[in-house]
């Protein structure tokens, strides 16, 4: 597949290479609370992971994959796009969502408790996630890996810091979507339980209103192989929805104004579904890839 990346990577200045992990995740959570489930054997593993590979070894653009982040609403559809965008790049798409998922199933001792907080639509801690994140990262540069687009992460200032501190991130793209059309995508949400493939069987069609243009989102209905085995999130009922969109757009502005103050915050509205969004979005990222643009739709 003919993929040609133009994105102009934008690095942060050389001296955040110096700043370790380990003096952000120890500054960072030293004030936390006594309930902190601080590792820091495991958790300094992703500033290792990161600084193996930061100045003076840290590589230049040309010599690395991109290091992308994606942020964006419950149900705004970063993990398609991510999810795409991984393929066309050949770079792995890491969600944490899906790392908390993973863990949440486990018999780990983990388990429980994410359950608890992750099925009231609150946020993980700062930990947890760190730690889940440098476990991945870890097992992904194992098997070779390189770059990412990280999908969930930061969605906190702290986090933003830390990973600040540790890499550069290249480019954070801000997916947006009208309001009204995000509960709706949260609630059409299946998964198939067998592949893991995801579907919607929401149509949302909103009409344009006060200057604002409507918007026409059609279903992305399972084949027939995986329409009997549909599940939904457990955290994809109104309420709980309702709640993580509250928490969302509480903690994402600092987040989005870290990135935009580094500039490197790209805004992106999807003006619909993958067949009008996806070659926009492949536009606004400088990326051509004739083939796929062609197969938007499929
Ligand atoms: N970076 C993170 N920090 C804290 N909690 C997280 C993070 N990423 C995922 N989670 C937890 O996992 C849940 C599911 O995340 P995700 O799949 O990204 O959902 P969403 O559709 O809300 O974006 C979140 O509601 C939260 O509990």
């Amino acid at each position: 597949m003919a993929v040609l990346l133009k994105l102009t990577a934008r690095r942060s200045s050389a001296s955040t290479a110096s700043k370790s992990f380990s003096s952000y995740l120890c500054r960072g959570f030293s004030t936390s609370s006594s309930s902190s489930t601080l590792n820091p054997e495991t958790d300094l593993k992703l500033g290792s992971l990161f600084s193996r590979n930061s100045l003076p070894l840290r590589p230049e653009p040309k010599d690395r994959n991109v290091q992308w982040v994606f942020l964006g609403c419950p149900g705004v559809g970063k993990g398609t796009y991510a999810s795409r965008l991984s393929s066309l790049l050949g770079v792995p798409h890491i969600a944490t969502g899906d790392l908390v998922r993973e863990e949440l199933n486990s018999s780990g001792p983990l388990s429980s408790q994410l359950k608890e907080i992750v099925n009231q639509g609150k946020l993980v801690s700062d930990e947890i996630i760190i730690s889940l994140l440098s476990k991945r990262l870890e097992a992904g540069e194992a098997k070779g890996e390189s770059g990412f687009i990280l999908d969930g992460f930061p969605r906190t200032i702290r986090q933003a810091e830390i990973l600040e501190g540790v890499t550069d991130i290249d480019l954070v793209l801000n997916l947006r979507l009208r309001e009204e059309a995000l509960l709706a995508k949260c609630l059409g949400r299946r998964i198939c339980s067998e592949c893991g493939a995801n579907y919607n069987i929401a149509c949302i069609d909103i009409k344009a209103e006060n200057g604002k243009p409507g918007i026409y989102m059609a279903p992305l209905p399972p084949p027939p192989h995986c329409a009997t085995k549909l599940i939904q999130r457990a955290d994809d009922t109104e309420e709980v929805v309702k709640n993580r969109l509250r928490i969302y757009n509480e903690m994402s502005q600092p987040v989005e104004d870290f990135y935009r103050q580094r500039g490197k915050l790209l805004e992106f509205e999807l003006p619909g579904g993958i067949p009008e969004s996806w070659p926009k979005l492949l536009e606004a990222l400088n990326i051509d890839d004739h083939e796929d643009k062609k197969s938007a739709a499929a």
